[in-house]
């Protein structure tokens, strides 16, 4: 049984740390910003990587310290991602996250984190966040890719007409439950047996 607990973070809202700037740290970035643009993250480094470097020019909530990471860097940061080679600077800030009750991801130190990144499908305003509980990320690699070939680009449009709808509908909550089940009771088949046909019609 896998018994994390999901949610979806506002990024923009709070403050990160990522401490370590090799490829990484770089990819622990990319994830960040790809999902949350408008991040606010302090990366700390010795050493750091060029692509670390272009993504943080072109992100200005994002900034960039080359030195090595100190107990103050922790000054009012909610959330940290490590992702260094050195297995005394990891054990040293999982110790003070615990004191200061912060929260950590160590990448590939599933034993030192206290939550893990997730295989992420994104279409417009959904997002799926596939987690094996840290059996194999690379089936959640895989689930990732066959989700998002499976999921039809319009599931957008419909989530922008639903948001219409339920603002829309009045009456009171439980009547308005009811209507949005009904409205989108094979919303899913629909649009998936319509994609079917399209790919039908396209391949013959
Ligand atoms: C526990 C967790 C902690 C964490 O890092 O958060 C963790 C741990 C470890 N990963 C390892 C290796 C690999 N990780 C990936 C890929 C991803 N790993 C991610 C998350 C997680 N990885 C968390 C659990 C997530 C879950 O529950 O499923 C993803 C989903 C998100 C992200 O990291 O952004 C991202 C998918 C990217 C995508 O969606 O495309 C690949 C595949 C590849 O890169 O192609 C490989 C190589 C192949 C392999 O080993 O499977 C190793 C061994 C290291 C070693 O051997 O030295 C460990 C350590 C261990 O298991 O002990
Ligand atoms: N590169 C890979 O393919 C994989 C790496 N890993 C693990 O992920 C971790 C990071 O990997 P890489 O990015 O490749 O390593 P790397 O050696 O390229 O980068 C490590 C980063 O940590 C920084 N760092 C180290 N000590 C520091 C300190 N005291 N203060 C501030 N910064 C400090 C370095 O300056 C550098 O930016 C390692 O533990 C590695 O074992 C795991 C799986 C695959």
């Amino acid at each position: 049984m896998n018994t994390l607990f999901p949610i979806y973070v506002k990024l923009d809202k709070i403050q990160v740390l990522l401490v370590g700037a090799g490829p990484i740290g770089l990819e622990k970035l990319q994830a960040i910003l790809k999902n949350s643009p408008e991040a606010n993250v302090h990366i700390v480094a010795e050493k750091v990587c060029l692509e670390v470097e272009i993504l943080v020019n072109k992100h200005n909530r994002t900034h960039l310290s080359k030195r090595s990471f100190k107990e103050s860097d922790l000054d009012k940061v909610d959330l940290v991602l490590v992702a260094s080679n050195n297995r005394w600077l990891n054990a040293h800030i999982q110790y003070l996250c615990r004191t200061k009750h912060i929260l950590l991801n160590v990448a590939d130190k599933p034993s030192l984190c206290d939550f893990y990144l997730g295989s992420v499908v994104q279409k417009g305003n959904l997002k799926i966040g596939i987690s094996t509980n840290g059996k194999s990320p690379t089936i959640a690699k895989r689930l990732k890719e066959f989700l998002d070939q499976l999921i039809p680009e319009e599931i957008d449009e419909t989530l922008a007409l639903m948001g219409q709808l339920r603002d829309s509908i009045q009456g009171d909550f439980h009547e308005k439950v009811k209507r949005l089940n009904e409205h989108t009771k094979n919303i899913l088949e629909n649009q998936l047996s319509a994609r079917a046909k399209s790919d039908s019609l396209y391949d013959s």
